[in-house]
């Protein structure tokens, strides 16, 4: 006997066609059923449910009134599109999410047709839906173009460009800001504040008792521009709508993003509206429809699997702390020794431990809203009047902000620390959130001194180097997840900058390890000498700059030199191949190889996984040193044993 939601109505719906022909009451009805598989799918899977709980109503909606895939919807972020994903042909799928070879946890082109835009970072959804809209108007063809955006993600600066770009061309496009009064944090910042201004006023509140007619009496057929102005005006006064409407948008709402009488008449007057940009202002709550979620501080914004009947998520036995607790506590000693030590979240206070630093220092902790740009020329801001500013955004969103980073920070050399976390692959939530690049971006800049942690022990030791490091700015780098439990210090000892060091002596083989690859390069050099080859494993400790002793002396003495990252090429293993040549230690014969992340984007799976698809695991560093030294039947059968072809 199954436990799945029986679904009777859901079962008949194939794709967004089968939804056209629905009464208003088949539609709530089916809306529940809805909701009821994306909880139980969700409970088997994990991941992002509270945001897709808020919105299965409007999904549902949005597929009744507009003609997808040829209308195109874009969801921001993406991490909402469960009950999308499941109206849209892929609810035989959806216990697949976020797994290897299964769905993605995030709207993905390649996936379906009805996926227009990939997503996973916030506030692009009104850029790519104006691309659409002014695209199919430069070809001809009529459609709508929406755009389902968060209050958070709102909050990011892309998205006034956006909305500034689209109500200067009066572009037709249709965003939906959907208004759930929080993100995976508290809303930050004066958007969240004007937001719940307009939620607590008169036309909302009168809103609940005369839906129908307020539809009606805001949305006449189009008034001549002049005369709507007025009335804008006069309605954004009531309403509040007014910011929106500065930036040239025709502003409705806000509306309950629950209830069907709102959501089906305002979107379809919407649909049918000869102008635009129209921004619909819609209420919902995050995790609506799921107790332990509406219940809960973070709405069940990203949950490992869990017990339907009581919410309770099965955590998995760790034999070590998070690298980001240690993070966060590490932090926290330092900034108990030195009151300048601040720090900087942008809307992850959970993810990046902040949360945990705020508690002890709420005055010295800021979370600035998805607004990674602002962060890092905030912290620079900070630094110039002799602050410490700890800027902690994972590797995958600092990308956000790498001018700021060259031109606010670098070139002024201002003392700004970057605890990078979400380092390397990142596992279910797949390539969009890959730590793959922060190296290669940020080792090439002068005065910048970049670090990878090789365990939890080398974390602490970085946060307080970082802390003592007052020359430049300096970035640490370290992964999501556990550790490799090894003991850990009582306090942070700051390490000397620029040198690294070595574990393991040998003669043949050298491992140099830059980040936590080095447990994997140890276990490497354990099979490598059952093969008769006595193996050095090191720790880079440092990209920028690099331990040119160690560098020289590793070349010198070995047949081999291997560099192992968990990264893009351009990083660490890149700089030590332009340091050898330049010293001329590749002179000589030795046999360098570079072993970083493949020219590709490896889809979601266990971080493992993806590591072993990679060959940066103890078989691929293994099959690497057998057929440099020649062996290649070896290490064919190194790899086979590992379920991998050599390639
Ligand atoms: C550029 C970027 N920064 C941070 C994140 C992490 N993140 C994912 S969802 C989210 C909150 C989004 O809030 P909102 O748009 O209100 O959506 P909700 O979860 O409330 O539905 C954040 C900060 C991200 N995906 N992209
Ligand atoms: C949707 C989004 O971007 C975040 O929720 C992200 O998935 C968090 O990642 P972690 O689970 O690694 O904190
Ligand atoms: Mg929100």
């Amino acid at each position: 006997m199954s436990d799945k939601p029986a679904t009777p109505l859901l079962d008949t719906i194939a794709s967004p066609a089968d939804l056209k022909g629905l009464k208003r009451e088949q539609l709530a009805d089916l809306a529940g059923e809805l909701r009821a598989e994306v909880i139980d799918a969700v409970s088997v899977t994990g991941g992002h449910l509270g945001a897709g709980l808020g919105v299965v109503e409007l999904t549902v909606a949005l597929h009744h009134i507009f003609d997808t895939p040829n209308d195109r919807i874009v969801f921001d972020v993406g991490h909402q599109a469960y009950p999308h994903k499941v109206l849209t042909g892929r609810r035989d799928r959806i216990r697949t999410l976020r797994q290897k070879d299964g769905l993605s946890g995030f709207t993905k082109r390649g996936e379906s047709e009805y996926d227009p835009f990939g997503a996973g970072h916030s506030s692009t959804s009104i850029s790519a839906g104006l691309g659409m809209a002014v695209g199919s108007e430069l070809k001809g063809e009529k459609r709508n173009v929406i755009a389902v955006i968060g209050d958070g993600a709102i909050s990011a600066g892309m998205a006034y460009e956006a909305m500034n770009n689209a109500g200067a061309m009066d572009a037709r496009l249709i965003v939906i800001l959907n208004d759930n009064d929080m993100s995976i944090a508290p809303p930050t910042g004066a958007m969240s504040a004007y937001l719940a201004k307009l939620v607590s006023g008169p036309a909302y509140r009168g809103l609940r008792d005369a839906a129908k007619q307020f539809v009606d009496s805001v949305m006449p057929p189009f008034i001549k521009d002049k005369a709507r102005k007025t009335e804008e005006y006069a309605r954004g006064f009531w309403t509040g709508g007014t910011l929106f409407e500065e930036l040239g948008f025709y502003y409705v709402g806000p509306i309950d993003g629950h209830n069907l009488d709102h959501l089906l008449p305002v979107l379809r007057n919407v649909r049918d509206a000869e102008t635009g940009p129209i921004l619909i202002h819609v209420v919902t709550q995050k995790g609506k429809g799921y107790a332990p979620a509406e219940e809960s501080a973070d709405k069940y914004h990203g949950v490992s699997k869990f017990n339907v009947i009581t919410g309770a998520q099965a955590k998995a036995p760790s034999n070590a702390p998070s690298y980001t607790s240690v993070f966060a506590d590490s932090l926290i000693a330092e900034a108990e020794k030195d009151e300048a030590i601040v720090a900087i979240t942008a809307a992850m206070p959970g993810g990046t431990g902040i949360d945990k630093f705020s508690k002890h220092f709420p005055e010295r902790s800021f979370d600035v809203g998805i607004a990674e740009q602002h962060a890092v020329t905030f912290a620079a801001g900070l630094a110039t009047e002799g602050l410490k500013p700890f800027c902690t955004i994972y590797s995958t969103f600092l990308q956000r902000a790498y001018d700021q980073i060259v031109h606010d920070v670098a070139i002024q050399k201002l003392p700004v620390r970057f605890p990078i976390d979400r380092a390397g692959y990142v596992g279910a939530d797949g390539p969009t959130h890959a730590g793959a690049f922060d190296v290669a971006y940020l080792a090439t800049l002068p005065s910048m001194v970049v670090m990878a942690a090789g365990d939890e022990a080398e974390l602490r030791h970085m946060v307080a180097t970082a802390a003592a490091y007052d020359e430049g700015p300096i970035a640490f780098r370290y992964p999501r997840g556990e550790g490799v439990g090894v003991d850990m210090p009582q306090t942070g000892v700051p390490l000397t900058i620029g040198k690294g060091r070595v574990l393991k002596e040998g003669t043949t083989i050298a491992l140099l390890s830059f980040g936590t690859r080095l447990a994997e390069c140890m276990a490497a050099a354990e099979t490598l000498g059952t093969y008769g080859f006595s193996t050095t494993v090191a720790d880079a400790r440092f990209a920028k700059p690099l331990d040119e002793e160690l560098l020289a002396r590793l070349a010198r003495e070995h047949a081999v030199l291997i560099t192992v990252e968990e990264g893009a090429i351009g990083g660490f293993g890149s700089h030590v191949a332009t340091r050898m040549a330049q010293l001329g230690l590749l002179d000589n014969g030795l046999k360098f190889r570079p072993l970083v992340m493949p020219d590709r984007y490896i889809e979601q799976a266990g971080q493992g996984d993806m590591y072993a698809q990679a060959g940066l695991d103890r078989s691929g560093i293994v099959a690497t040193a057998l057929t440099a030294l020649g062996d290649e039947i070896n290490a064919a059968q190194v790899l086979r044993a590992a379920g991998r072809e050599i390639v």
